[in-house]
């Protein structure tokens, strides 16, 4: 990683127009966007004294209950868009596409809010966003159904002790950090790269029962630690907000998985492809790590629908590489502990 300068994000937009003049449009939206993360920043930070934000609404596209929280980072992301070169967004709170500038030339895939349940206990929340080129036409889903690798740039927000906005462009990926007395976000970790091995890894374990063979096998060999195949003992963290677990991957390395299981609804795990996994995937290459839904790159997979979820696995690429074995049945031990087995610890 090389040294931090303190710039802002405005100077590194300015950089990277410079450097390819065809993102100009991607770096307004991206400023856009921006303003309306210091709007949302300073909402959060006012916890309970902004009212309640967890109050209970409407269900969103994927039917979970919407909460006041996530109809005001809609609304405030939706105004920024507006006047934004975007045609078209796909946000988890819209059923559909919602057209915007006619002719613009791009299209916005966002998570306003992600991390919902963290809302109202105050935990760590954030946004998504993934940005592509619109194509031409009358459909207006179609710039959507396009493999991950067509995004412009991707980002996220955290809110959380601080807020950071966390972006690529496709040449780096970069953290700056909210300076909340100037309303100006600065460069504090350039040109990410993550760590090839970290042992730590993050998973909604209550889920264990649940599970394909594979992600039980290769959290049971995490669980055996120098006992087992790995050779070596893990942590296991989970923040149960995708950005948080995202920016701590990117900083000091690890795994995060969130699997497809046998609950009803959850075959593809519950993230979903456009504005989650594929941005996701995209600021994790761009840092050196993978990011794969257990049999593929998350970046060339093609969504049929605006809300279609994926199983991601994502970080370092020596950890992601090696959930793929257990994939495809390379995993180092065959023998498995009795920790998932009939009678194991964890059944009586
Ligand atoms: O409820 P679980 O299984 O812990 O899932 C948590 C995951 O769901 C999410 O909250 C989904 O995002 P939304 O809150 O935007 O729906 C992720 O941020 C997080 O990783
Ligand atoms: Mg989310
Ligand atoms: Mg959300």
């Amino acid at each position: 990683m090389t040294k931090p300068n303190g710039s802002s994000l405005d100077d590194h937009l300015d950089a990277e127009v410079a450097r390819d003049a065809s993102l100009a449009d991607t770096a307004a939206t991206i400023r856009a966007l921006a303003a309306a993360a210091i709007d949302v920043s300073e909402t959060v930070g006012r916890g309970a004294l902004a009212g309640d934000l967890a109050a209970q609404g409407e269900h969103n596209s994927d039917g979970d209950v919407q909460k006041a929280l996530d109809v005001i980072a809609h609304k405030r992301f939706m105004q920024a868009l507006e006047e934004a070169p975007v045609a078209q967004v796909a946000s988890e709170e819209a059923e559909d596409v919602v057209s915007l500038k006619p002719g613009a030339p791009l299209a916005v895939a966002i998570d306003p809010l992600d991390g919902s349940s963290n809302i109202g206990v105050g935990m760590v929340v954030g946004t998504i966003f993934g940005i592509r080129p619109v194509t031409p036409g009358t459909d207006v889903n179609a710039s959507f159904l396009t493999p991950g690798t067509t995004q412009t740039a991707a980002g996220f927000v955290v809110y959380g002790p601080a807020t950071t906005f966390v972006v690529t462009l496709g040449n780096g990926t970069r953290i700056f950090t909210l300076d909340r007395a100037e309303k100006v976000f600065r460069l504090t970790h350039d040109a990410l790269q993550i760590v090839p091995s970290a042992n730590e890894y993050a998973i909604n374990a209550s889920n264990v029962r649940h599970w394909d063979g594979p992600v039980k096998s290769f959290i049971e060999d995490c669980l055996r630690g120098t006992e087992g195949p790995r050779d070596r003992d893990f942590n296991m963290r989970w923040t149960a907000a995708l950005v948080a677990d995202a920016q701590r991957v990117l900083i000091r390395g690890g795994v995060f998985l969130y699997p497809g299981d046998n609950r009803k609804g959850y075959a593809q795990g519950r993230l979903r492809l456009l504005y989650e996994t594929a941005p996701i995937a995209f600021l994790i290459e761009q840092a050196g790590g993978a990011a794969t839904d257990g049999q593929a790159r998350i970046m060339e997979r093609v969504a049929t629908k605006i809300h279609e979820r994926s199983p991601l696995v994502f970080g370092s690429t020596e950890e992601v590489e090696c959930v793929a074995k257990y994939y495809d049945g390379r995993q180092p031990s065959a023998g498995r502990s009795p920790l998932f087995g009939q009678r194991g610890l964890m059944r009586s």
